[in-house]
């Protein structure tokens, strides 16, 4: 489904040149939940916006269901930390913008909307301004309006990262069942550990500076998965702390580097 071959990116600015992304190879599978893991400034947010074709590689190739992504696609929804509504529009407005914008049958999508709305648990609110809602309703909206367009493929940012621990447990939750609903490919960045385990298939550990595949995790916990006490509370932490371990073992080799300097 989605496949990067050899894909490398650098930015050159009047302080120098950085490798963000260096020979990353990858194959994402459709209708699979992939979580990208590592330090900050390692690449992350530039591997999403490579697949959403918002930057170019400089290197290597994307390619998405066999085409090579050259900009941005239809089909290819992005969602960013912040919700990014606009305040003067409803609930329902927002969730309708890209009906606008790319021209499509209103009386149908409007239908949709209301079935998004209702699913992430936002009936009675389509009236709302932005304003009117919590952090968590408004990421909430902000999933339903990205998900208008059936994307094939789901591309998030960080999401809840500006959520309270419980709102982002909840919210985790509604995605997988999202998932498992619109069989969207999902590749999401996080810099939460349990986060990625009680969500991916499998988990991509990046290295700092320049950004390479550490390692690839599977998580082969069974769905839906919760946080909290489960039937699968060992596997759970067994997954969390390889993780943990691989990301220490990274910093340790980091500093040594730089102490060697
Ligand atoms: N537009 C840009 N111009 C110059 N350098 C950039 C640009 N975007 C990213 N970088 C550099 O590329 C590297 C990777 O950045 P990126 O934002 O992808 O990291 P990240 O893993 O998402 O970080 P964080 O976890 O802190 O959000 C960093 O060193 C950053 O300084």
């Amino acid at each position: 489904m989605i496949r990067l071959t050899g894909v490398s990116r650098s930015f050159t600015s009047r302080s120098g040149s950085t490798v963000a992304l260096q020979s990353v190879g990858l194959h994402i599978a459709e209708g699979e939940f992939v979580a990208v893991v590592g330090r900050s400034g390692c690449g992350k947010s530039t591997l999403l916006r490579l697949i959403a074709g918002l930057l170019p590689v400089t290197e290597g190739e994307i390619s998405i269901g066999g085409e090579r992504v050259t900009g941005a696609r239809r089909d290819v929804a992005m969602l960013f930390q912040r919700p990014a509504l606009l305040p003067w529009r409803s609930v329902l407005d927002n969730v309708l913008l890209p009906v606008e914008i790319f021209g499509w049958n209103k009386t149908e999508h409007r239908d949709r909307a209301y079935r998004l709305l209702e699913t992430a648990g936002l009936s009675g609110f389509e009236k709302h301004r932005p304003h009117e809602l919590s952090g968590g309703m408004q990421q909430r909206v902000s999933l339903c309006r990205s998900l208008m367009g059936e994307p094939r493929v789901l591309l998030m940012d960080e999401p809840f990262s500006a959520l309270d621990a419980l709102t982002r447990a909840e919210l985790a939750v509604e995605l997988q069942r999202v998932h498992i609903e619109n069989s969207a490919t999902v590749v999401f960045v996080t810099h939460s550990i349990d986060e990625a385990v009680l969500l991916a298939d499998r988990v991509v550990v990046l290295t700092p500076r320049p950004g390479r595949i550490r390692k690839i995790v599977d998580i082969g916990i069974p769905r839906p998965r919760t946080l909290g006490r489960t039937a699968y509370l060992d596997e759970v932490a067994r997954c969390s702390a390889d993780l943990h371990e691989l990301l220490m073992e990274q910093d340790m080799s980091t500093s040594a580097e730089t102490e060697g300097r």
